[in-house]
């Protein structure tokens, strides 16, 4: 359900031949009262999917990041371990830069704007959760996911309900949906931020007397209050239900979300420099994320040849590392011959089990054990890329 908007041209910045192009705000009669700026010759009335427009001439490739919530900082802890530090001149300037990446420009913009601008050409990237990739892209085809999965912002979009009074013995949705009190004069009276997503996951589930209604913030207070019956909200440890005596119900969940890295395929397929950006961030992305957690062990062991060292190893089941153990001899120098009494074993192991590695690495005469932190696995080339590539019809 779309909000009310208001137009309000501030100023005509461009009339050439066709389409006109004006800068506008709008104002939403939300919660917050919320403004709307944006750059753009297509009106966007409240949620409402944005159209093409008329795009503005440029040679550099946009990034946009969240400008604030959860997932900015995330997103530029990111950013930074994977060696593409943002440069953010002062703190409410909302453009920047990634010294590695000359080309690119970072935008800061809220979430959902990432997305809109996406569709109208002023972004070509974007880093957001997919919850706003889907509420706002609307299954837009021309939004695709590069990288589905940057392990932050995990959360579901779920139905919640109150843990008492009628919905006591209410337990999933399609007890839910049975329930026979929903009239069209009464209907189930759900508040929710997603006002696409969660209507049309309602509807197909089979609820049919449903009245939606929008508030930006602190949903769970609504069911109390005795604005709503029920919620349609992100959940990630589950505490504000459970605080708020709410519960999830069983077949609830409108949608998985992390945050993701979305691009533009219009971008991707015409504009010079994205798709390269595009690849090299998804390397960077993807052999950043895959090291996480996997520590480098190297150690020394007494032996014979490298293939005893090698059997003692692989017999230890926490010592096999991704495609088995690097050995190598270390020469001294011993009566002027050069001898190997040591090999040096190199493994990647798991952070969580570096104590059983360590354990196990001693048991079979390892000594001056090294630990190092991975910043990149780099595998062959990628099933992400790849994917991507066939999307594009490239
Ligand atoms: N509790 C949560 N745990 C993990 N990720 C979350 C949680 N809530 C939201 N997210 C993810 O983080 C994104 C940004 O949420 P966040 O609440 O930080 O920003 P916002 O809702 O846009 O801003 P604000 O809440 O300040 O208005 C969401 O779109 C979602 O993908
Ligand atoms: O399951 P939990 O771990 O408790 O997290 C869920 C809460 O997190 C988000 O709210 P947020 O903190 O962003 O506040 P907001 O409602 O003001 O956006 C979301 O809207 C839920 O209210
Ligand atoms: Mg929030």
């Amino acid at each position: 359900m779309a909000a009310a908007a208001a137009l309000d041209l501030t100023g005509i910045i461009q009339s050439s031949s066709s389409p006109l192009t004006v800068r506008w705000k709008t104002k939403r009669r939300s919660s917050k009262n919320e403004m709307i700026y944006c750059s753009a010759a297509t009106f966007i009335a409240g949620d409402v999917a944005p159209t093409a427009t008329t795009e503005v001439e440029r040679s550099v490739v946009r990034l946009g990041i969240p400008s604030k919530g959860r997932l900015s900082d995330q997103t530029l802890d990111l950013l930074k371990s994977c060696q593409l530090t943002v440069r953010k001149p002062n703190p409410r300037q909302y453009t920047a830069d990634i010294p590695l990446l000359p080309n690119l420009e970072v935008w800061f913009q809220r979430p959902k704007d990432i997305v809109r601008k996406l569709q109208l050409g002023d972004l070509d990237l974007g880093i957001v959760g997919y919850d706003i990739v889907s509420e706002y892209g609307q299954e837009n085809e021309d939004l695709v996911i590069v990288h589905d999965a940057l392990q932050y912002g995990d959360c579901r979009l779920a139905v919640a309900i109150p843990k008492e009074g009628i919905f006591e013995n209410i337990n999933s949705v399609d007890e839910l949906t049975k329930m026979t009190q929903w009239t069209a004069e009464r209907p189930l009276r759900v508040v929710t931020g997603f006002t696409y997503l969660g209507p049309k996951f309602l509807k197909e589930k089979g609820l049919k007397h449903v009245a939606v209604t929008t508030a930006d913030g602190a949903l769970e207070s609504c069911p109390a209050m005795g604005t709503a019956d029920a919620i349609v909200d992100l959940v990630s440890s589950g505490t504000t239900l459970r605080e708020n005596n709410l519960k999830e119900v069983e077949g609830g969940t409108v949608l998985q979300s992390q945050a993701v890295l979305v691009a533009s395929k219009r971008s991707l397929r015409s504009r010079e420099g994205v798709l390269e950006i595009t690849h090299e961030m998804l390397e960077r992305l993807e052999a950043h994320l895959r090291a996480t957690g996997e520590i480098m062990v190297t150690a020394n062991m007494r032996g014979n040849t490298a293939e005893e060292v090698a059997h003692r190893v692989l017999t230890q089941t926490s010592l096999c590392g991704l495609q088995g153990p690097t050995i190598s001899p270390v020469y001294c120098l011993r009566d002027s011959k050069v001898k190997v009494d040591y090999y040096a074993i190199n493994i990647v192991v798991p952070q969580k089990s570096l104590y059983k590695s360590i354990q196990q690495l001693r048991s079979i005469g390892g000594s001056g054990v090294l630990v190092s932190k991975l910043t990149y696995i780099f595998d062959e080339e990628t099933p992400r890329w790849r994917k991507l590539i066939s999307q594009l019809g490239m």
